[in-house]
């Protein structure tokens, strides 16, 4: 089976970027084929979506607030007609209206009976000039921050540096362990959030060449090597000795501050155990498949961590603590494993 379409909603008060993200995300999308919810097309960039080829692919709901307008039918029903086994959709992105409540919004998406989408994260965007203000009036606004797995705050352009810097720590200090970036007309590199389909025309890598690439290593050597950009880091982590499955969870399950996203494939050192082991994390949503080797795999750990801020040392401190060098492993080390496998 084809690996699930992630589904990313943005959420935010009233203003504060969501529609910019969601043209930013259409304009820059390096060939991904973006399928968008909204409750309202007039603001959405029409024209972006043509260029793209997408405008099959839009679907909209009614006006109204979609956490309380849509049942999980009816999300399901436009799940069903983005997300289906021959879909060309590579990400779906939900905007939710100014004033939706994001937990029934990812209820919905991790709800869903739909086998082909898989939850992709909730940003929030925050409006820097406005933050302080709007948190005053909705102090609820700390909680539905707290459920995000990357948080912008946005208009960075709007406010002098100190109250820039004031309000990132601010939104630090609510959020915690969640990366949380600053940007101008919320422009973000969207490999944070999906993977595009061609190497841009600045030559840069896409993820899964991020994986492939660097072949000058000590065999029998986990190689980690870290590529830098404005808006995030990644760092990529290959390893043909197998890991500790407990070790591994162990990262995975308590993640580095910063880290967003966290995606390859795992090989583990247990006895009997051959198959391929995907891992998917986004935030705090953990997935993992297994699946078989094909021929044409090397049989190696490859793993790419994306985030912000990262601190690479101890990222690869840590993943290198996975890899396991003893005795092979009885079964029953498998197990924290088989609570985060997909049926
Ligand atoms: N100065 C500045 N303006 C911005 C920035 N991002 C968005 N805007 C403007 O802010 C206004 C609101 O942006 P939208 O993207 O429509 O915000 P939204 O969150 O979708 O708004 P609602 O749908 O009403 O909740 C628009 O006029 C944008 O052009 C930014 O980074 N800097």
């Amino acid at each position: 089976m084809k690996n699930p379409i992630p589904v990313v909603i943005v959420a935010g008060y009233l203003g504060s970027g969501k529609t910019t993200l969601l043209n930013h995300l259409l304009h820059n999308s390096g060939g991904a084929r973006i399928g968008v919810v909204v409750n309202d097309f007039g603001s959405i960039n029409i024209d972006s979506m043509l260029v793209a080829g997408q405008v099959d692919s839009m679907v909209s709901l009614g006006n109204g607030c979609l956490c309380c307008a849509v049942d999980v039918s009816e999300m399901d029903d436009l799940f069903a007609r983005l997300a289906h086994p021959r879909s060309e959709i590579d990400v779906i992105v939900v905007e939710a209206s100014g004033l939706a409540e994001p937990k029934s919004l990812i209820r919905l998406v991790l709800g869903s009976a739909n086998p082909h989408i898989a939850y992709g994260g909730l940003i929030e965007v925050v409006d820097a000039a406005e933050f302080a203000e709007t948190r005053e009036r909705h102090p609820e606004i700390d909680q539905h921050l707290r459920l995000a797995d990357l948080v912008l705050v946005n208009k960075a352009d709007r406010v002098a540096a100190e109250q820039l810097s004031a309000t990132v720590a601010t939104v630090r200090g609510i959020v915690e362990q969640v990366p949380v970036l600053a940007t101008a007309e919320a422009r973000i590199d969207p490999r944070l959030l999906f993977d595009p389909k061609t190497v841009p025309a600045t030559g840069q890598l896409s993820l899964d060449q991020l994986l492939i690439e660097d072949h000058h290593h000590e065999p029998g050597e986990p190689r980690t090597h870290r590529h830098l950009h404005d808006d995030y880091d990644s760092v990529s982590f290959v390893t043909p000795t197998p890991l500790h499955p407990v070790r591994l969870l162990e990262f995975l399950e308590d993640l580095p501050v910063g880290v967003f996203r966290v995606k390859g494939f795992a090989r583990f050192a247990v006895a009997g155990e051959k198959r391929k082991f995907v891992v998917h994390n986004v935030g705090r949503h953990l997935r993992i498949r297994a699946t078989r080797w094909v021929a044409s795999d090397l049989r190696e750990t490859q793993l790419v961590v994306i985030g912000t801020k990262l601190d690479v040392e101890a990222i690869r401190g840590r993943l290198d603590a996975a890899v396991h060098t003893g005795t092979v492993l009885e079964q029953q080390a498998m197990l924290g494993i088989h609570r985060y496998l997909e049926r």
